[in-house]
């Protein structure tokens, strides 16, 4: 089995990675990986187990037992922990608090990168978009598109906001500078822009037209 044709969308919190990403995977056909749901649903089952996400140690010795299952369909795609569909609670307030101190931890991240290289290399379609912060630095620095996408602060909160119906706007852009800030300043592959990447600022352009680009961008190389 041949590897398939990877594209590595990496940005900061709320910049629209997961809608951009699921949509170009459908335009094209390909598979759609999250990897942030992945580091969410360790944080969801770390705090079923009670272990304290400030504690690097603990957060590091408890990791290894986490079961995590993804699936690639950007139509349906699911994520389990532990053999629990955890979709939902992923998205929740506590999880969203508790993650990029989880994510900072270099042996989550180094099962984690497994795995998702694992999906990669088993991926059934011709392709895979995958998302998250490290996917063109570290991920699959080989990968042959690469995107960098950003958006001003006050256009990501605006959309969140949208999208959760928060009226607490102001509280929005400070949960997304916070976790920017964790996810920048770590010392294990902290986002940035990887070598190689087209940055895309989506701060005036649309869904559609993201997603368009992207697409231009895969079909000019492959
Ligand atoms: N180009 C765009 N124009 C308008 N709205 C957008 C655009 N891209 C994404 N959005 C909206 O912005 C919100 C955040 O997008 P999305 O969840 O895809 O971001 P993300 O980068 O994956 O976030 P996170 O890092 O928190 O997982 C969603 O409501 C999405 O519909
Ligand atoms: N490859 C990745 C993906 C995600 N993270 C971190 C960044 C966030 O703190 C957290 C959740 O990501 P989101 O669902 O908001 O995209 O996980 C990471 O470090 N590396």
């Amino acid at each position: 089995m041949s590897s398939p044709f990877v594209v590595a969308v990496d940005g900061p919190s709320g910049s629209g990675k997961s809608s951009t990403a699921r949509g170009v995977a459908q335009r094209l056909g390909f598979a759609y990986l999250d990897t942030g749901a992945m580091y969410r649903a360790v944080t969801w089952a770390l705090l079923q187990r009670g272990v304290d996400t400030g504690d690097a140690s603990a957060v590091a010795e408890a990791a290894p037992a986490v079961r995590i299952v993804s699936g690639t369909d950007p139509g349906a795609p699911t994520i389990h922990a532990d053999g629990t569909d955890v979709s939902v609670q992923i998205r929740g307030e506590d999880v969203t608090a508790h993650v990029s101190p989880v994510a900072t931890v270099p042996a989550v991240r180094g099962l984690l990168v497994q795995l998702q290289r694992s999906v990669i290399a088993g991926c059934a379609a011709d392709g895979i978009v995958v998302e998250g912060r490290d996917i063109g630095s570290t991920v699959a620095p080989d990968a042959p598109v690469k995107i960098y996408l950003v958006a001003d602060p006050a256009a990501r909160a605006a959309r969140r906001a949208a999208e959760t119906g928060a009226t607490d706007t102001a509280g929005t852009a400070e949960s997304l500078a916070r976790r920017d800030r964790i996810d920048s300043t770590r010392a294990a592959s902290p986002l940035t822009r990887a070598d190689g990447s087209v940055e895309i600022d989506s701060t005036h352009l649309g869904l559609a037209e993201v997603v368009e680009t992207i697409v231009g961008l895969v079909q000019e190389v492959r």
